[in-house]
This record gives structure tokens, C-alpha cells and sequence, in this order.
């Protein structure tokens, strides 16, 4: 039996419209139901047949459902909670993709009536594009799909949710709230304000023109400018509600950093081999792990 029936997604840009074409593929017989803040989106989605009935607001998109996931920036969770909060089925289970979890738990745990299951999870796969044309249906596959329930979350509604992004194709995890947002800090927020500051020096850099940045751009600098092309309202919202998990990983970075550079000025090129030798070993891991999408073998162990 399939995990849920109705299916709401509020937010339909790369991750909900990818949501919702990965439902129809899996699931097909699932009812989808959605809306977006953007009157052209919502166009747009219904053009493409994506879902089977675009609502004009999140209110409307939820009545009935029995699954409602967020798909929206982190910076618009409470007024969507809000909005829906008075339309849900009872015993409807809520969850969401947002890129950071603590907040969800804070921000929509204390809206929502007490027959409403809240379940968090973060589906980590996406792309550096947005918009309902920047999904696909098979985003998901072999990703992992973190689900991050709070205390005494039911085990049914926990259940049925594990097994909804199992059906997608996603590998399941559960985690708890802060520990899954100081992991994401490592392995997504910080790379991406790297590469934000990165890119942003560059285009800064008395001396060197922005022609000669773009003219001879080698391959490291190239792969920086692919994550740094990432949604600025979507990361903003990542930095603020992640903040103290952040925070503490930029703290390690930066006096790693420093190492790295004392090491440079001193001509100590045993310490900068060896860092960069552990470094290729991760890499040699998450190739391993089946992790690497640019793999030419990514997914064919999934
Ligand atoms: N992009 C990624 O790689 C990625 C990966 C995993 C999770 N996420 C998370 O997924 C969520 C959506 O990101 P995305 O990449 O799909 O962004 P997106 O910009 O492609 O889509 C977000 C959509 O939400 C809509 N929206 C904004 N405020 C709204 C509101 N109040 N009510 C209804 N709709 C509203 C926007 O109009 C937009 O169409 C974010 O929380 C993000 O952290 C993103
Ligand atoms: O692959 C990319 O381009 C992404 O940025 C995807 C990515 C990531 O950092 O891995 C970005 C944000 C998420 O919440 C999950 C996945």
C-alpha cells in the first residue's frame, strides 16, 4: 500500500517540481496537489502538467491532504505554517526539503494543531538551478534523504515518510535536529560560502580584470563559479537559520586556513602534502560511497 494518497507541495521550483515528477513516476497514482507564491510559476507548472491541481494559495493546496512538504525558501516557513495551519485533514503528516532542520522543529513546531504530525526531512540533492523548468524526476535517486523527527515524533507517521522517499529512491537516514545541522554545515553551507567569497574576490581583485577572470578561468576556479550560481534568496536563508552551526565550522576553517598559509610562507612542504594527500583519501571515499554524481559510474551501484 502506497505510503500516502494526496500529496501537497507548497514551493514548486527545482526541489518541489522535482518532488512532484518523481511522485508521478514512483507513485502515479498519488493525488499531487500544490502552489507557489509566483503567479508565473504556478502558470508555468500548470503548463507543464506537473501536478493535478495548482491551487491560488497554500490554504487551498492542503485541504485533504495527507502529506504536505514544504518546498520553500527557510525564510518562509512560518508564514506558510501559519497559512495552512487552519486548513489541514487531521492526522496529516507535514514535512519539508529545507537545507537546515533545527528551524523547522522551532518554526513550525509551535503553529501547527496537535492532530498534525510534523516530520522535518532534507532530501540532500539539488542543483546550483532553480525554478519548476530546473527539476527532474530522478534528483533523488541513490541521494540520501535525512529524516530529522523531534522528540516523540509518532512512529507511524515516521514510518510512512521513511518509506515515501524510499519509494523515490532516496537512502533513508534519521538524525537528530541540531547534529544533522552541524554535518550540513561541513559538508554544504560552508563549501557554499566559499565559494561565494571565492567567486566575489575574484570579480574584486584590483589588478586583475573581470575579462581575465572569465577569459582564463581554469578548472578549479570554474567548479567555484558552478556553486556560487546557486539561489541567493534560498542560501541567505540557509546562512540565518543556521547560524550557530556555521559559525562554529567557520571558526575551524578559518584557522585551518591559517595553517595552510603559515605552511606557504615557511616553505613547509611536508605539512602541505600531507594535508592535500588526506584530502584526496575523502575524495577516494565519497567516489567510493557511490556519492559523486559526476561520476561516470554514479548510481549504478543503487
Ligand atoms: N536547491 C538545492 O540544491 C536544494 C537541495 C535540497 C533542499 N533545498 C531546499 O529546498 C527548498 C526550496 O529550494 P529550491 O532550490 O527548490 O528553490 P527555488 O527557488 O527553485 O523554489 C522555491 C519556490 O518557493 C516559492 N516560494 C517562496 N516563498 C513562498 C511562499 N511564501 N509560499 C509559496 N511559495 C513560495 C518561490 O516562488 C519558488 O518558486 C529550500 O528550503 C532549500 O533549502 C534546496
Ligand atoms: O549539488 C549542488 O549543486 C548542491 O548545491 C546541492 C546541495 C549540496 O550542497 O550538496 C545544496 C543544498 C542542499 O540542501 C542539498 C544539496
Amino acid at each position: 500500500m502506497l505510503p500516502f494518497a494526496r500529496v501537497s507541495i507548497i514551493g514548486l521550483g527545482l526541489i518541489g517540481s522535482s518532488l512532484a515528477r518523481a511522485i508521478r513516476a514512483k507513485m502515479p497514482t498519488v493525488r499531487i496537489t500544490g502552489t507557489d507564491a509566483d503567479p508565473g510559476v504556478r502558470e508555468r507548472v500548470r503548463e507543464l502538467g506537473l501536478l493535478d491541481d495548482v491551487a491560488d494559495s497554500p490554504g487551498a493546496a492542503v485541504v485533504d491532504a495527507d502529506l504536505v512538504v514544504l518546498a520553500v525558501p527557510l525564510g518562509a516557513f512560518a508564514a506558510v505554517g501559519a497559512e495552512i495551519a487552519p486548513e489541514l485533514a487531521a492526522g496529516a503528516v507535514v514535512s519539508d526539503v529545507g537545507s537546515a532542520k533545527q528551524i523547522v522543529v522551532d518554526s513550525l513546531g509551535p503553529l501547527l494543531p496537535e492532530t498534525i504530525h510534523l516530520i522535518p526531512a532534507h532530501p540532500v540533492a539539488g542543483t546550483e538551478r532553480s525554478g519548476p523548468d530546473a527539476g527532474f524526476p530522478t534528483l533523488f535517486e541513490g541521494r540520501w534523504c535525512i529524516i530529522t523527527p523531534p522528540p516523540g515524533a509518532d512512529e507511524t507517521a515516521l514510518a510512512r515518510l521513511s518509506e515515501f522517499w524510499s519509494r523515490l529512491g532516496s537512502k533513508v537516514d534519521l538524525m537528530e535536529p541540531r547534529h544533522h545541522d552541524l554535518v550540513l554545515a561541513v559538508t554544504s553551507h560552508i563549501p557554499h560560502l566559499i565559494a561565494y567569497s571565492i567567486v566575489g574576490t575574484a570579480a574584486d581583485l584590483e589588478g586583475v580584470t573581470r575579462g581575465e577572470v572569465i577569459k582564463y578561468s581554469a578548472g578549479g576556479f570554474r567548479d567555484f563559479t558552478r556553486i556560487a550560481a546557486s539561489d541567493p534568496t534560498m542560501w541567505r536563508d540557509v546562512f540565518l537559520t543556521n547560524k550557530d552551526a556555521v559559525l562554529e565550522v567557520l571558526g575551524r576553517v578559518s584557522e585551518d586556513l591559517a595553517v595552510l598559509q603559515r605552511a606557504i610562507r615557511w616553505g613547509e612542504g611536508d605539512a602541505l602534502f600531507q594535508r592535500f594527500a588526506s584530502s584526496r583519501d575523502i575524495r577516494r571515499a565519497i567516489i567510493d560511497a557511490g556519492q559523486d554524481t559526476a561520476d561516470p559510474d554514479f548510481g549504478r551501484q543503487h
